[in-house]
């Protein structure tokens, strides 16, 4: 056990109790949109602005429109200084192995330390390691960019291709989606999947004379990654036929110096992380290699600058005003109170599509957890299931289901004030951000019995068929959303927004007493996809594993 750690069982936790008699006499029943009307401070008490740099302008977080009030947020406070997240944030920031179950630090923090502050691992400085390698993405991008990489016939690049999967290609293809607006290098393509599929349809779009291939693993041993780059060398050695040609298209980011030059990567051409960077939060790290020479250098230290920015105000910020802090409260309440299973990411911006899935991998690889830090099972909920969808094509899919289900959605809607994108005199940002303003102003607000009725009334229905159809046109409102506006979507503000999610996965594993930072549940399925590849090799049936693993996999080979 780590000193310091909690061991008081949540359920036990004396606030935790109180909390859970607030629940019962006054949470459950709160209609935030009822305290909206007897409030006018309201909103200015529960959002919080963060005061941006330059002209990057404020981050605004509106978490008003929650099924919160004065007592349940000091309660939810004092819970979070029960927990002690003050003293784990101190252990992570300062190179603790928080991660013992991997005897790691957890030091993506690390990655974008820009006031170069000393930080510790077994006595060591990581800072340095941290800027010779930066120093080296940079040189290489730059070469790259200005069109001073070569490939083997003497042509720049004009492709990047990034070979990755999980933490390895989410935050890059996440990240250059969001960023678009700023690309000034070569196009970055990615593939993740072992079906061929992908590969195959990537290596069609790009031209062997001008690729730039990144392997990009941290351990460099998984299966599909090692299996994808494998083909692809294959099949720009079919074009270039000289092996040597394979240095100047193919680098690697890894942590594994060994299976780099095993592969036949120059460890030259190897771009270092450490085990202290968990993969989920590696993008800062190496593994941001395709981002910098997709957006360059100078735009990736940007986002770097913005996560810096979040990680001092997480860090320096009290509890009560602490954006990352806050948001992990309010998804512990309808989680453990509410019992809410599912959170849903919805950013009203088209450049943010992959976010809710980048965020998928980053809460739910981290906070998947049945078993406490101690190592018996929680009797409570831990991680949600995360999900969501870009508004305003979300709005015509699922939110149905979160204006009238049976379920309680939290979700968080995520908006940029000002578009990349302002075409039609910025009419089409206009009905976007009316949009966003107007799907949590209607799951706040609902529709109540009298009003439906009216609307039917107005519209001349008749009184027969008003009783049969009101029901169903009422809203019970009073559904529960943050909403979080940047002045426009560029590397800081990303930066800063992705630091902020990561530091509330962290707050919430703190809370349930979980390891955030291991993935042992992903080995399993690992290690058994790789027993049962070699029985996929023949045709003669299969007997040694349960009935319905055997018949899949004998009816596959029946159609060898
Ligand atoms: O970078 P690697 O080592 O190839 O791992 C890729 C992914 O593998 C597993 O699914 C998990 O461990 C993920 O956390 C990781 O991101």
């Amino acid at each position: 056990m780590v000193s310091g750690e909690v061991t008081t069982p949540l359920l036990e936790e004396p606030v935790f109790k109180k909390l859970e008699e607030y629940y019962k006499s006054t949470g459950s029943k709160i209609n935030f949109y009822e305290l909206f009307k007897k409030d006018p401070a309201r909103f200015d008490k529960f959002s919080l602005t963060i005061p941006c740099p330059g002209d990057e302008g404020n981050i605004l977080i509106d978490f008003s429109k929650n099924r919160i009030d004065d007592q349940g947020m000091n309660l939810l406070f004092e819970l979070a200084k029960a927990r002690q997240v003050e003293e784990v944030r101190e252990k992570m920031f300062s190179g603790e192995k928080i991660n013992f179950t991997e005897d790691r630090a957890v030091l993506h923090i690390a990655l974008r330390n820009l006031s170069n502050r000393p930080i510790q691992v077994d006595c060591v400085d990581v800072t340095p390691s941290v800027n010779a390698v930066k120093q080296h993405m940079k040189e290489f991008c730059d070469q790259v960019i200005s069109q001073k990489w070569l490939g083997y016939t003497g042509k720049p690049i004009f492709d990047v291709v990034n070979i990755g999967i999980g933490g390895s290609d989410l935050g890059p293809l996440m990240v250059t989606e969001a960023l678009k607006p700023f690309a000034i290098g070569p196009r970055v393509h990615f593939v993740s999947n072992i079906d061929g599929t992908h590969l195959a349809e990537v290596l069609k779009k790009v031209n062997p004379e001008t690729v730039l291939f990144i392997v990009a693993s941290k351990t460099f041993t998984t299966q599909e990654t090692i299996t994808n780059a494998t083909s692809a060398k294959t099949w720009f050695l079919k074009h270039a036929k000289e092996p040597s040609a394979v240095a100047k298209h193919f680098v690697a980011l890894s942590t594994n110096e060994p299976k780099v030059a095993e592969f036949g990567i120059d460890t030259a051409n190897m771009f270092g992380f450490w085990d202290w960077v968990g993969g989920r939060y590696s993008l800062w790290s190496a593994i941001g290699l395709s981002i910098a020479l997709n957006i360059g250098y100078a735009n990736f230290e940007r986002l770097l600058a913005g996560a810096h920015f979040m990680d001092n105000h997480f860090q320096n910020t009290p509890i009560n005003k602490n954006a990352p802090v806050i948001l992990a409260l309010l998804g512990v309440w309808y989680g453990n109170f509410f019992g809410s299973e599912t959170h849903a990411l919805l950013p009203y911006d088209q450049y943010l599509h992959r976010f809710a899935a980048y965020f998928q991998q980053g809460d739910m690889e981290s906070n998947g957890k049945y078993v406490t830090r101690q190592g018996s099972p929680v009797n409570y909920s831990t991680g949600p299931i995360v999900w969501g969808e870009p508004g305003t094509n979300g709005q015509h899919a699922f939110y149905q289901l979160i204006h009238q289900g049976t379920k309680l959605i939290p979700a968080d809607f995520i908006a940029p004030a000002i578009s990349h994108n302002p075409i039609e005199n910025n009419q089409h940002h206009k009905i976007l951000l009316a949009n966003f303003l107007a799907q949590t102003e209607a799951l706040a607000k609902g529709k109540s019995p009298a009003e439906a009725e009216a609307e039917l009334i107005a519209s001349g229905t008749s009184p027969d068929h008003i009783k049969r159809i009101l029901p169903h046109k009422v809203f019970q409102g009073n559904r529960p959303t943050n909403s979080i506006v940047v002045k426009r979507v560029t590397p800081f503000t990303l930066g800063a927004l992705i630091a902020m999610y990561e530091h509330k996965i962290f707050v919430q594993g703190a809370i349930w007493n979980i390891n955030s930072y291991d993935q042992w549940g992903v080995e399993l399925g690992k290690a058994l996809a790789k027993a049962i590849e070699p029985e996929l090799q023949d045709n003669t049936p299969v007997s040694s594993h349960d009935g319905s693993t055997n018949g899949l996999i004998n009816f596959i080979k029946s159609h060898y």
